[in-house]
């Protein structure tokens, strides 16, 4: 065990090992989502520009409220509408989003006016400033509201829009290039014969990619010798920012990813204190960087998970955070002291307690289908009924 790199030392090693390896192009806001903002935005307005009535009602100048006072109604602002200086002492009927008047500070809600013949005196004591939304109140002209490596979501579309932007300039997608090894392997839709199993890692691995906001390159499927595996990552080479594997990276002799990286590149880490995932890979091909995930899938999807997603983002040029967790106390018992971090598949039951799946093996995927998360525990602990433990949602990653 000894051999085994620790988790975090793992994380942070691939971490401060990548760099970003794609350029950036300018896009049509409106095709943004998904994208990796590749440049610091700053407001180059107020918003909103101008103060603006919250609500439908009546505009006028706190100084000049006084209980019981009757104003006259000197204009009509409707959103949209450029206003009139306010004629000192009388008010502006005013409509939600239109702009205040010079001269008027302050709105109260129609709901809260009386008519009085041709007047409005209204029937609560205002504060100055109520129901005003003040220029700037959103954002403020200058104002760093977007930074390099965010990705876009809907709502960023929305706030760069209120800004009057339409163009963004954002990274060009990761070409991630995918390669599955393993003599056993078929595609699914042929029939097996003796022996063999589909292929479910490289479509998972394509899917968790899509997922990330990468794109495959290409996905390559080699037979477990050198020259398939080495003729395989050439071709990756070719057309790839980055490189991930799934299997072949254990050390038995058909296990043949490990030797030709020594080989073809130089090994940075192999063997980290996680389970399941162990033999995990890192290295680098022709400055190309290549992370070989274990074939069990469960391994893949943990291995994924955890260090390629982290890999990928530096390499795209994405903000990188660790995936949101919250404490969690487990609603089982595990009296065996773990020596790898383990990523245990659980459920939250209705009580708030988690629960393993029963099936645990990391060649089985259908109890991540069948859980919610992952508990995670670290090297050297054992799991307590009642005691709490970080839990990684799926969602998270
Ligand atoms: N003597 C030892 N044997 C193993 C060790 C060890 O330390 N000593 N480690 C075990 C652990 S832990 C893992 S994890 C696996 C990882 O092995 P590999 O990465 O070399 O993966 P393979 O041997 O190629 O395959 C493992 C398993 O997964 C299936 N597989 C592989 N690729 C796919 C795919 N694309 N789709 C579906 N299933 C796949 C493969 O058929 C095997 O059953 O090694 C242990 N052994
Ligand atoms: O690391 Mo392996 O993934 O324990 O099965």
């Amino acid at each position: 065990m000894s051999t085994l790199l620790a988790f975090d030392s793992a994380l942070k090693e691939i971490e401060r090992s990548a760099n970003r390896r794609v350029t950036h192009h300018t896009i049509s806001l409106s095709d943004a989502v998904g994208h990796i903002l590749a440049e610091d935005i700053h407001a180059p307005m107020n918003v909103p520009p101008h103060h603006n009535s919250a609500m439908d009602g009546y505009a006028f100048a706190y100084a000049d409220w006084q209980a019981g006072k009757a104003f006259t109604v000197s204009q009509r602002i409707a959103a949209g509408q450029p206003p009139q200086p306010l004629l000192t002492g009388t008010c502006a009927r005013i409509f939600t989003g239109a702009n205040m008047p010079d001269g008027a500070d302050t709105v109260v809600m129609q709901e809260e006016v009386e008519q009085v013949g041709e007047q409005v005196v209204f029937k609560c004591a205002p504060t100055l400033g109520d129901n005003v939304r003040p220029s700037g109140q959103d954002m403020h002209q200058g104002q760093a509201v977007m930074f390099a490596g965010d990705t876009f979501t809907p709502m960023h579309i929305g706030l760069l829009s209120s800004l009057g932007l339409t163009e963004v300039c954002v990274y060009l997608p990761l070409r991630v290039g995918l390669l599955t090894t393993g003599d056993e392997l078929i595609p699914a839709g042929q029939p097996l014969k003796v022996g063999q199993i589909y292929n479910s890692n490289g479509p998972m691995l394509s899917a968790l990619v899509a997922q990330s906001g990468h794109q495959v390159s290409r996905c390559i499927h080699a037979l477990d010798t050198p020259e398939a595996t080495e003729a395989a990552l050439k071709d990756l080479i070719a057309c790839s920012d980055v490189i991930l594997s799934s299997g072949g990276v254990s050390v038995g002799e058909e296990d043949h990813v490990k030797g030709v990286l020594e080989k073809m590149g130089s090994v940075h880490l192999w063997k980290i204190a996680i389970k399941p995932g162990k033999p995990l890979v890192h290295a680098t091909l022709d400055g190309v960087p290549f992370l070989g995930l274990p074939g069990n899938p469960s391994s893949t999807l943990v291995t994924y998970h955890w260090f390629a997603r982290l890999l990928l983002s530096v390499c795209a040029g994405k903000k990188v955070n660790r995936p949101a967790s919250y404490l969690v106390d487990a609603g089982f018992n595990r009296h065996k002291v773990i020596q790898r971090d383990e990523f245990i598949r659980v459920s939250i039951g209705d009580d708030g307690l988690a629960y393993a799946h029963s099936q645990q093996s990391s060649g089985a995927l259908l109890a991540a289908c069948e859980s919610q998360g992952y508990l995670h525990i670290k090297a050297n602990t054992q799991v307590e009924y009642g005691c709490s433990y970080a839990f990684y949602p799926f969602s998270a990653f």
